[in-house]
Parts: structure tokens; C-alpha cells; sequence
């Protein structure tokens, strides 16, 4: 292995981001301001945000492909921001990467796609092929060797992409929209091929998504980014059941569609005179929210329930019967069960401006 110049700072993490901002079109576009985050060996990390968030131009900037203008990315204990050239292939044979639209070579086989980096790394043939062997078994797809990428399901295809990458035995895979392009049963199939490869090879999983489905079946944490900045992050349970920054709550909502807009808050206050409380099911344990012997009665009238990592998040909208005191009591001891948002009564209404997620704001 060459000497690589800059050893990370002694208490950098696996992945560590420092300061990064990048700039494009002279300073003009601020595609990352100013990122801050760590990622541990052995996370499956997934940075989320709509479209021209940023996410791939951090991504870009972990396997080098950016340069940031300011600020540190390390990689396994090593500044990767500044390599130079003559580092730059080592780094990268430790960074495997997959695409949305797997950017396989299609006049080559499978076999020939999957060697391609040993030979740049030039291994000798007859240990490439035992490689690539081992390779195609390891993803499902031995019996492909020698078809051409045009023969292959969009399915088959993203198992090339991900035998290719693992092929120099990489300590991180980015995964950059890659399932985007698949349909919903061969996503949850790559998804757990991704799931092989981090639990099975211990590889750190680095992934960008939109999609909720891949955040919920996936990822251990998660990054929120929004213009370039990272907005909220943490483990991806307590994040999505329990989302603060209006860019998670969207997101959030997007897919579960579980928190009542303002304006549904109003139709449901038309059919229920009585008090209006939110409860999240991430204070509710890992089986769920136990709803029985509230002082007050309750009527499920919206709500939203999935899983993440496999427990069960989202929220519930309840409206509570009965008199005052019985709803304040009820409330208390839904306090005591979940995360609980009070919308107050349609006399008091108490609708918290930064909680409430505006069908204008839906995306
Ligand atoms: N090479 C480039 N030159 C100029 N502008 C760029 C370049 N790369 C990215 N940008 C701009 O930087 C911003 C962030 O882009 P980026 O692709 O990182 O976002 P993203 O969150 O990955 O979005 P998407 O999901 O659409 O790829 C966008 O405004 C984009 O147009």
C-alpha cells in the first residue's frame, strides 16, 4: 500500500465530515454548506432530502470525486479531501459505489463488468476469475456469467453494480438512489442484498434516497439535508417517529401520511367538538401504543402507522370524549405512554405553527 501523507486526526470517525462546504458556478450555487456529520463503522447511513439537497455532491466528496472548498472528509483514517492523485486509486478501491442507472458496461459480460477493477488493480486472471466467481454466488446471479447487461432485469443488473463494487473488498459502499429505478418488489430484494453486505461482510453502507420505503427498511441513521445543509440527524427510528425539523416532517409525512394538515385538522374539528391530541408511537414501546384505560374516550380520526427497523413508528390522531378534566386526564396519561402533541379544542385550539405541516408544504 503507498504511503498515504495525511493520517485522519486521532479522534476522527470511520466516516468523518468536518466543515465541508462546496460551491459550483463560481461560488454561486452552495450545493454542501457547511456539513458537519460522523458516520460509524458498520452504520447503514442514509442521508434523505428532496432533489438538489446536496446529498450526492457530499457523497461525491467521501470517495473524492469533489474536492470541497473548505472543511475535512476522512475515510478509514485517512484525509481523502486532500489526496493526491497518486492516492486517489487506493482510496477509491476501498469506496465501492452503485448508481440509480448501475453504469454497467453493456459490450461486456457480467463476468467482464464484475472483473473490470481487479484488472485495474491487476490481479492476475485465474485469481480474478475465482473472484468473480465468488462474487456472482454471493449476489444471486452465477448463472448470468457470461450474459450482456442487456439480457438483465433492472434487478440483475444492480447485483452486477454490487459485485462490482465489493470486488476489491471495499471497507464502504455508497449507494447513490439505487434502487430509484427498480419496482417495489425488486427494491425490497436489493435492499436486503445491502443488508447481506453490511451484516455478512461488515461493510459500511452510505446510501442516498428520497424514498421512505428504503430509509424504513434499511438504514440504522440518518442525515435530513435541505439546501445543502444537514437540517437533523440521529438513529432512524427516533428520527422519523419523532421528526422536529419541518424537512423531516415532510418527508415523514410524504409516505406515511400519518400528521393531519391544518387544514385537515379543521374538517375533523367539524365532526369532533372535543380535545384533539397527536400521539407519536415512538414513546410507545416496541410493540406499539396500548390506547386502554384512558380516563377520557378515545376516537381514532387520522393517523399513520409503519415500521423502521423494524418497530413500529408513526402517529395517531385521537379525539378524546367526556368532560374537561377526564380529556386533561387522559392526556396525562397518554403523556405517560407516548409522545403526545395537543391540538387543544376547537374553542382553544392549540396548533403549534412549527409542528403542522401545511398542504402547500406536502411534497
Ligand atoms: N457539477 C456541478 N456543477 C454545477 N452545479 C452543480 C454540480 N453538481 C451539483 N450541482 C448543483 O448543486 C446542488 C446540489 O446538487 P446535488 O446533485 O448534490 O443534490 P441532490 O440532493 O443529490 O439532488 P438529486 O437527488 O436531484 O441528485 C444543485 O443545485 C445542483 O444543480
Amino acid at each position: 500500500m503507498p504511503a498515504i501523507s495525511q493520517p485522519a486526526p486521532p479522534d476522527a470517525a470511520f466516516i468523518d465530515i468536518r466543515g465541508v462546504t462546496k460551491s459550483f458556478a463560481k461560488g454561486s450555487i452552495r450545493a454542501v454548506d457547511d456539513v458537519s456529520v460522523t458516520i460509524d463503522r458498520g452504520d447503514i447511513f442514509g442521508f434523505i432530502g428532496y432533489s438538489g439537497a446536496g446529498k450526492s455532491t457530499l457523497v461525491r466528496l467521501i470517495n473524492a470525486l469533489e474536492v470541497p472548498d473548505s472543511g475535512t472528509v476522512s475515510v478509514a483514517g485517512r484525509v481523502v479531501s486532500r489526496a493526491k492523485e497518486s492516492e486517489l486509486r487506493e482510496i477509491r478501491r476501498d469506496i465501492g459505489m452503485i448508481f440509480q442507472h448501475f453504469n454497467l458496461f453493456n459490450a461486456r459480460t457480467v463476468a467482464a463488468n464484475v472483473a473490470y477493477p481487479l484488472k485495474l488493480a491487476n490481479w492476475p486472471a485465474k485469481e480474478r476469475a475465482a473472484r468473480v466467481a465468488e462474487l456472482l454466488a454471493f449476489v444471486g446471479i452465477s448463472d448470468k456469467a457470461k450474459a450482456y447487461p442487456a439480457q438483465l432485469s433492472g434487478g440483475q443488473k444492480q447485483r452486477v453494480g454490487i459485485a462490482r463494487a465489493l470486488a476489491t473488498s471495499p471497507q464502504v459502499l455508497l449507494a447513490d438512489e439505487a434502487t430509484s429505478a427498480l419496482d417495489p418488489e425488486t427494491t425490497r430484494e436489493v435492499l436486503e442484498l445491502l443488508r447481506k453486505v453490511n451484516e455478512d461482510l461488515g461493510i459500511t453502507v452510505v446510501l442516498i434516497t428520497h424514498s421512505m420505503t428504503v430509509v424504513q427498511h434499511l438504514c440504522t441513521r440518518v442525515a435530513v439535508m435541505e439546501k445543502g445543509r444537514v437540517v437533523e440527524s440521529g438513529d432512524a427510528h427516533s428520527l422519523l417517529s419523532n421528526p422536529r425539523h419541518p424537512a423531516t416532517r415532510r418527508f415523514v409525512q410524504s409516505a406515511l401520511h400519518d400528521r393531519p394538515s391544518e387544514q385537515v385538522v379543521a374538517s375533523i374539528r367539524q365532526r369532533h367538538a372535543g380535545r384533539l391530541v397527536v400521539v407519536s408511537l415512538a414513546g410507545g414501546g416496541e410493540s406499539g401504543l396500548d390506547l386502554s384505560g384512558l380516563a377520557a374516550p378515545a376516537t381514532v380520526v387520522y393517523g399513520g402507522v409503519g415500521e423502521v427497523t423494524d418497530r413500529p413508528f408513526g402517529s395517531l390522531t385521537l379525539a378524546l370524549g367526556g368532560d374537561e378534566v377526564s380529556a386533561a386526564r387522559a392526556v396525562e396519561q397518554l403523556r405517560q405512554r407516548a409522545t403526545v402533541t395537543d391540538l387543544g379544542t376547537a374553542s382553544k385550539p392549540q396548533l403549534d405553527p412549527a409542528w403542522s405541516i401545511s398542504e402547500e408544504g406536502d411534497q
